[in-house]
């Protein structure tokens, strides 16, 4: 065999690993909705051909006189196929190699996960959610070939295989020049995809607002001769560009369904047309009514939306349409103000984005504080589902103004609220009595244990309310918002609470000094300091981290990250409450004997308790396991 046959023997490969488990789910599950297959093929040969569209306004040569885009579906009921022709921007061999035989994204084995978790009917959403819809051809086929050719004037080549855990590629002929063929070898129970019926109807509904024409071939008889014509199945309609009232809420649903590959329909719609203004554009954005793949498996996306410059898509999730917080909110903004061949870099800090940017984010929040003042039950399950993002946003926003709308939108659980009911900073403001001064809350991992804190007793006992907070993202909104209409963010477990003192209360601290002195002596380095408290109630000790210092959650959370050796873990103060038997009885204890052993044992065991409440891990728990044994069997003795 010579060199050159060689290179014309077709090469086989291997899938590699996760998408060989992926294929065999796709195979092997009975799916309701095969006919998903289309819309995920339609979408890629769009692409495609905005891709070549892309190029071709910089470098009109690659197009090489062919701009009658189309997507045409071809099937052939002799040899049972079905294929989907585009002259899009085709791919080279190597190309082919890396896109057909990989999942590039991370996060593969999350979705996986996700994927065999998922009912049935959810999984091919799923599969174009992650973006990996090309294998849903294999819910209808049992051997798919791809025949392309890149654009520029490379060699065409073939892929091929039956998803069995390999394929094949070689050299091919492309008659039609750039382009791509992905042709389905349909099974037995997918011969429905040959009826020209059948796809048109299937286009309509999932791909009617593909500005490209997807066609297919129509003969018709005219004078006893037969005559093959063009048929295109879909509108075509650019939805965002057509005015509101002739929008319909279906087919509003329809293209968000189509771009979002949710299967839900969204929370909310909002149709922007901005005219005569500062700046020209339309946009059509969706709330989406819960967090989709694309928010739980691998890195998050930066963005949602795509960038149009008169119909021509400009850029695919574009950053430089909304502020980063938003990227869960999904759509399209086409924006006439910019010069078709804008590239990539310019887009960048350009002033007419940076319009429409503050623009857009201020329909959504507007959007978001009508749907909150109109159907709190509605705006609640969304903050459920994104309020995480908004806290960002509040956290990160340069602007004092949207700052404060953010702040405004976030809703919080409370000691005032029943589990899983929210307040508002202006609730609690509006509830706050004249003394108090300042606004309160505590972080924690969950409602529950907050609700039982020692830190609460005090609050309990003046009837103040708390904001519970027990999201990771709590901490750093706090950090950046310290301060809501005038009012401080005050944290319930910090600094010391400084109570008016009665006499009788000044003369028993008084008398406590030398025995609070003992057991700092005692705990020495594991503590910052030893205080009496007013703070509690209940409780008989507490610690509690200096103002300013860093929260024991923050702690957590950073050595959660693997962070945790950056910061030295801040020293808290052990504080103890004068009016708790333990303390009035550790003092007679000191009174009668200030060496006695008991002082040092007890008061590490307040402190090791104290550990085990603020939700923190004891440093030596065999101690603490000695010495409360030791207590038992002196008070069982
Ligand atoms: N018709 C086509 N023409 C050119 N390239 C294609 C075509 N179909 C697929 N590809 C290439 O193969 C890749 C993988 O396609 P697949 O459908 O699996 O995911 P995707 O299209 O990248 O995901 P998403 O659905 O998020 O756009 C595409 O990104 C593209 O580069």
């Amino acid at each position: 065999m010579t060199a050159a046959a060689d290179l014309e023997a077709p090469q086989t490969m291997q899938f590699k690993t996760e998408l060989k488990q992926l294929l065999d789910l796709i195979i092997h599950s009975l799916y309701t909705k095969k006919e998903i297959f289309l819309r995920e093929l339609v979408s890629n040969a769009a692409d495609a051909i905005d891709k070549v569209r892309f190029e071709g306004l910089t470098n009109p040569g690659i197009l090489e006189g062919d701009t009658d885009w189309k997507i045409r579906l071809i099937p052939d009921e002799k040899a049972k196929t079905l294929t989907i022709r585009d002259n899009g921007i085709g791919m080279s061999r190597e190309q082919i190699v890396e896109n057909l035989g990989t999942i590039a994204k991370s996060g593969t084995k999350a979705f996986l996960q996700n994927l065999q978790k998922a009912e049935a009917k959810e999984r091919p959403e799923l599969i174009g959610q992650f973006g990996v819809g090309f294998y849903a051809s294999f819910m209808v086929a049992d051997r798919v070939t791809v025949i392309s050719r890149p654009a520029g004037g490379g060699e065409a080549a073939k892929w091929e295989s039956d998803g069995q855990g390999e394929f094949s590629v070689s050299p091919a002929e492309r008659p039609e020049g750039r382009g791509t063929d992905v042709t389905l070898h349909l099974r037995e129970d997918a011969s429905e995809f040959l009826s020209p019926w059948k796809l048109r109807e299937i286009v309509k509904r999932y791909s009617d607002y593909i500005e490209h024409p997807i066609v297919q071939a129509k003969v018709t008889e005219k004078d006893g001769k037969t005559e093959t014509t063009d048929e295109v199945l879909n509108s075509r309609q650019a939805i965002w560009l057509r005015p509101k009232h002739e929008v319909k809420a279906e087919d509003y649903n329809a293209f968000y369904k189509q771009i979002s590959h949710d299967f839900e329909d969204p929370a909310k719609t909002i149709h922007i047309s901005a005219e005569g203004g500062a700046v020209e554009f339309r946009a059509l954005l969706f709330i989406p009514s819960k967090k989709g793949m694309d928010f739980m498996a691998g890195p998050e996306k930066k963005s949602s939306i795509d960038l149009y410059v008169r119909r021509v898509l400009i850029q695919h999730e574009s950053e430089e349409v909304a502020p980063p917080y938003l990227r869960f909110v999904k759509g399209v903004v086409d924006c006439a103000d910019l010069p078709l061949n804008v590239s990539r870099e310019t887009l960048q800090h350009n002033p007419v984005l940076a319009k429409v940017k503050s623009n857009l984010a201020n329909r959504v929040l507007k959007t978001l504080e009508d749907m909150k003042s109109s159907d709190f039950d509605a705006y609640r399950k969304f903050f459920d589902e994104f309020g995480v993002y908004l806290k960002e946003g509040t956290a990160t926003e340069w602007s004092t103004k949207d700052k404060e709308r953010l702040a405004d939108l976030l809703l919080f659980q409370s000691t005032a609220t029943k589990a899983g009911e929210y307040t508002t900073l202006d609730k609690y403001v509006a509830a706050m009595k004249a003394e108090q001064k300042e606004i309160f809350y505590l972080v924690g991992e969950s409602r529950q244990l907050l609700e039982n804190s020692p830190y609460l007793e005090a609050f309990k006992a003046r009837n103040e309310e708390v904001l519970l907070l027990t999201e990771p993202i709590d901490e750093y909104l706090i950090q950046s918002l310290s301060t809501y209409k005038d009012k401080q963010l005050k944290a319930a477990d910090r600094g010391e609470v400084k109570d008016e003192e009665t006499d009788d209360q000044k003369k028993q601290a008084e008398a406590l000094k030398p025995l609070v002195g003992v057991i700092k002596e005692k705990l020495g380095d594991a503590v910052a300091d030893v205080r009496l408290t007013r703070r509690l109630k209940e409780s008989a000790a507490v610690l509690v981290a200096e103002e300013g210092a860093m929260s024991p959650q923050m702690e957590r959370l950073m050595a959660r990250m693997g962070r945790g050796g950056e910061i030295p873990p801040s020293k808290r103060v052990l504080e103890l409450n004068p009016a708790h038997p333990v303390v009035a009885k550790l003092q007679s204890l000191h009174e009668r004997n200030a060496g006695d052993a008991r002082i040092e044992s007890i008061g590490r065991l307040l402190y090791d308790q104290a550990v085990v409440a603020e939700g923190s891990k004891i440093e030596d728990p065999a101690a603490f396991a000695r010495r409360l044994n030791e207590l038992i069997a002196l008070v069982t003795s």
